[in-house]
């Protein structure tokens, strides 16, 4: 277990548990738990744009090697899009939720998607063409979702919180806003994070097992409360604090991507 890595526990008076040992131990328990973890902000650090993130290169085998660990109880929850997410770890293919919850491709092979449809082609068209003039945004098609991206022109969030509530509304009842890291996202309401894992944890070879789920954003409050409703546990990358004011649902907190990906290379040894 690397001496670097430090995990702060979340307790009510912010107090802080001396090293990450406790999540490295916990991870550890092959036999008894399932994993689940996010990918941006989570196992892969941030970056200026969507497309220019940096996969480490032994991330992949070593998220493999700690998968055969757990029987094949590793699953990835993102809000990339299944394809996106799926090259970012080749060779290898991980049980997979993608759009936030909404598109799932199982440990068996069976695969959710959603039908994109030309009235969502055209809504997704409609908001890149009004964004087309604003500097530094950039609009992320994903297929059944999209996002309008701000962290290169923060001055633009509240015109495009406007354009997406505009947006959101001629979408209808079957897509919702998702808020996350200079994002806002459209995206189809039909699932959560949360929802997810709990399906996932119906089939082998996940059933059986308590989850513990890791993640970074807005977006993963709901499967951090899934795990603690389940009995397992919930891990956030970052602090206690959310950027709306709130405080995440996690019991346990890592300082870092590269503090999570430590672990992973202890654990995968
Ligand atoms: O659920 P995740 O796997 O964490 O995906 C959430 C969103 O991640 C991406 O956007 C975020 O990461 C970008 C790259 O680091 C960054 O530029 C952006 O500001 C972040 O919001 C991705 O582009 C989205 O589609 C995902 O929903
Ligand atoms: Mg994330």
């Amino acid at each position: 277990m690397s001496q670097q890595a430090k995990t702060r526990e979340a307790t009510q008076d912010g107090g802080l548990s001396p090293s990450s040992s406790g999540v490295c131990d916990l991870l550890g328990d092959f036999d008894r738990f399932a994993v689940f973890f996010d990918i941006d902000g989570t196992l892969i650090d941030l970056a200026a744009t969507p497309d220019g993130i940096v996969v480490p290169p032994e991330l992949p085998s070593n998220l493999a090697a700690v998968s055969q660990k757990f029987g094949g109880g590793l699953a990835l929850v993102t809000g990339r899009a299944l394809p996106y997410a799926d090259r970012l770890f080749e060779p290898h293919r991980f049980p997979i939720a993608g759009l936030h919850g909404a598109e799932q491709r199982m440990a068996s092979g069976t695969v959710d998607r959603i039908t994109v449809t030309p009235e969502f082609e055209a809504l997704k068209a409609e908001i890149a063409s009004n964004a087309a003039g604003w500097d530094g945004v950039l609009i992320e098609d994903k297929g059944a979702a999209v996002g309008a991206h701000y962290r290169q022109a923060p001055e633009r969030q509240a015109e495009l919180d406007a354009l997406m509530e505009n947006a959101a509304k001629k979408a209808g009842s079957e897509f919702s806003l998702q808020r996350g890291k200079m994002v806002i996202e459209l995206r189809p309401a039909r699932a959560s994070k949360g929802e997810a894992v709990k399906r996932f944890l119906n089939e082998a070879p996940f059933a059986g097992r308590l989850p513990i789920t890791v993640g970074d954003d807005l977006t993963d409050e709901a499967m951090f409360r899934a795990a603690n409703e389940l009995g397992g546990h919930s891990i956030r990358i970052g602090d206690k604090t959310l950027p709306d004011g709130s405080t995440t649902a996690a019991t346990l907190l890592l300082s870092s991507a590269q503090e999570l990906r430590d672990i992973l290379a202890s654990l995968a040894r």
